[in-house]
C-alpha cells in the first residue's frame, strides 16, 4: 500500500527483514528488487565489487552521491571500521526519508549521515558542515550527467587527497561517457574498469574505479 516504490521497499524490509542486521538488510532489499519490483540500487552483482573495493580501501571517510533508498550506504557502511563515517547526499526529500529509516533499521545510523540537497549546493559546504578535511573514498551514483562536473567540483573544493578512491556506478548503463573519458585520460587519475551487469538484470553495466593522484 506504500504510495511510492521506496515506501513499498521499506515496508517489505520492515515486514521481512531483521532489525540491526545489515547483511540481512542488503539481502532482503535484493530479494524485494529481484522478485517484487526492480529498483535502482547498485544490487548484488555490482555490490560484490563495491564490497571488494571498500575492504581494500578501508576508508575512514566515505562520500556517496545519490542515496536513493540507502541500499549502498548500508552495503558500504556495514564494512567500515568503527569510528569511520559515511556521508550520503540525496536530492529527493522523500527518498532521503526512506533511506534514513532503512539505515536506522540496519543499525548504521551512527556511522551513516544522510544530507538532503543538490551536490552543487552541498559539496562546497561539506568541510565546514562536517569537520572533514578530505574523503578517502567517493561513491558516485547520482545523475549520470553530474558525475563529471561534480568530480571537478570535489577537486576544486579540496575534498580529494593523493590516493582518494572514486568508484562510479552505471558507467555503461545508463552510461557516463564524458566522466569515463575524463578519468581515463586525465594524468590526475589512475582508472580501472570492472565489467558487470545492471542491477537485477543481465544487461551489461560496470563500475569504474579511479584513484586521484593529486
Ligand atoms: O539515475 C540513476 N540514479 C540517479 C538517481 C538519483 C538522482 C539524484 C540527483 C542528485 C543530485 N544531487 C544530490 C543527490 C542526487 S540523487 C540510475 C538509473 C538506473 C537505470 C534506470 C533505468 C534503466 F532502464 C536502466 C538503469 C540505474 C542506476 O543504478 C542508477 O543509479
Ligand atoms: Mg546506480
Amino acid at each position: 500500500t506504500g504510495r511510492t516504490r521506496p515506501e513499498r521497499l521499506l515496508q517489505y524490509l520492515q515486514k521481512n527483514g531483521t532489525r540491526g542486521d545489515a547483511n540481512n538488510v542488503v539481502d532482503t532489499i535484493d530479494r524485494f528488487c529481484g522478485t517484487v519490483e526492480w529498483a535502482m540500487n547498485v544490487g548484488g552483482e555490482k555490490g560484490k565489487i563495491v564490497d571488494k573495493v571498500v575492504l581494500e580501501t578501508n576508508p575512514g571517510t566515505v562520500l556517496e552521491l545519490g542515496t536513493y533508498c540507502g541500499y549502498s550506504a548500508v552495503r558500504m557502511g556495514r564494512l567500515l571500521a568503527p569510528g569511520s563515517r559515511l556521508i550520503t547526499l540525496e536530492m529527493n526529500p522523500a527518498y532521503a526519508k526512506v533511506a534514513k529509516e532503512v539505515i536506522a533499521f540496519a543499525g548504521l545510523d551512527k556511522q551513516v549521515e544522510v544530507l538532503v540537497g543538490s551536490t552543487t549546493e552541498l559539496i562546497p559546504q561539506l568541510k565546514k558542515k562536517l569537520d572533514i578535511d578530505t574523503f578517502d573514498m567517493i561513491f558516485l551514483d547520482h545523475w549520470k550527467q553530474s558525475y563529471l562536473p561534480d568530480t571537478k567540483l570535489l577537486e576544486e573544493c579540496g575534498l580529494l587527497r593523493k590516493g582518494t578512491v572514486l568508484l562510479a556506478d552505471n558507467v555503461i548503463c545508463p552510461g557516463t561517457p564524458d566522466y569515463l573519458q575524463y578519468v581515463r585520460s586525465s594524468p590526475k587519475y589512475l582508472s580501472q574498469h570492472f565489467p558487470s551487469v545492471l542491477e537485477y538484470t543481465n544487461a551489461p553495466d560496470g563500475l569504474e574505479k579511479s584513484v586521484y593522484l593529486g
